[in-house]
């Protein structure tokens, strides 16, 4: 947590709105707050979603993305940055071009394609543009199982096709690739970061619970706000996954809307342990 006296250090997450609150903007918005820093926000697409499915989507204008993401990196020093929902090639293009020149610090990629309710929320096409625009300027790139399937091209069934998926992800540039493991089978629910040489796996019980809607913003939007506070990679992606591992518990119980609900981004459940 931030200890209050200081300016607390920034963060910025490009991604989509969810109106139900568990996803995109909104849960990265809380998750960088619990994780103490300032969130500041581009806004890519305004979807129309509930803990069922997403139901509208309204993409933003290049030229809008173009626009928030220099209001937000001309004026406040941003110390950590990620990106969600995408929506186009187009919106992609704009966000590489900031990275590209180097404005987007320690950037994490969360390549959000496909939402838990199967609703399309990037077309496939954008795979490639992820391949050869982004992924060279990512920090770290952090694909749950089928978007490291799309990344890498392998099918992904376990442990060890996780690490071959991260290895040939790492060749489009990322410094580190942190694949995502909630959507395995299997008691524990296993992540695995490979960082150029070698394979670390973070590891939890899996939690019974249909609340896991935001897991993956919620895990990349703690991790950026963790480097943004300066934490090395090693420290953050554990914080990070300890993180989203008490939100997912604190939310298990809780019934907000009748699908997928969403995680208790501040540990209201867990007042002891926060
Ligand atoms: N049921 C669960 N119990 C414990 N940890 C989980 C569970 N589901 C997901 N996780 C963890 O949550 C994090 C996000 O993983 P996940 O694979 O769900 O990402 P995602 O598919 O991108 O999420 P999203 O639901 O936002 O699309 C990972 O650290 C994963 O291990
Ligand atoms: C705007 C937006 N961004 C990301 C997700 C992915 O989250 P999930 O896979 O949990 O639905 C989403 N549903 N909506």
């Amino acid at each position: 947590m931030y200890p209050g006296t200081r300016t607390p250090p920034v963060a910025l997450t490009i991604a989509g709105s969810d109106s139900g609150g568990g996803a995109g903007i909104q849960a990265d918005l809380k998750a960088f707050a619990a994780n103490g820093a300032y969130g500041t926000s581009a806004i890519t697409a305004v979807t129309a979603q509930n803990t069922k499915g997403v139901l509208a989507i309204d993409l933003m204008s290049p030229l809008s993305l173009y626009a928030q993401i220099d209001a937000v990196t001309s004026d406040f020093f941003v110390r950590g940055s990620k990106t969600g929902m995408l929506g186009s090639i187009e919106l992609l293009e704009i966000v590489a071009d900031f990275a590209r020149r180097g404005t987007l610090p320690k950037l994490i990629v969360d390549p959000v394609m496909i939402a838990t309710s199967g609703d399309i929320l990037s077309p496939q096409s954008i795979v490639s543009g992820y391949r050869e625009f982004l992924l060279p300027y990512a920090y770290v790139v952090t694909p749950n199982i089928p978007e490291a399937e799309l990344l890498s091209e392998i099918e992904i069934t376990n442990q060890s096709e996780m690490v071959r998926a991260a290895q040939l992800i790492h060749r489009f540039g990322p410094k580190y690739v942190y694949i995502k493991g909630g959507h395995l089978e299997g008691d524990e629910s296993i992540d695995i970061f490979f960082d150029g040489q070698n394979v670390s796996n973070l590891r939890t019980n899996r939690i019974a619970t249909p609340n896991t809607h935001g897991t993956g913003c919620t895990f990349s939007a703690a991790l950026a706000a963790q480097i943004a506070c300066g934490q090395p990679i090693d420290q953050a992606i554990r914080n990070a996954k300890i993180y989203t591992t008490k939100a997912i518990m604190g939310g298990s119980s809780w019934a907000l809307g009748s699908g997928a609900g969403p995680l208790d981004h501040f540990l209201w459940s867990h007042p002891d342990q926060f």
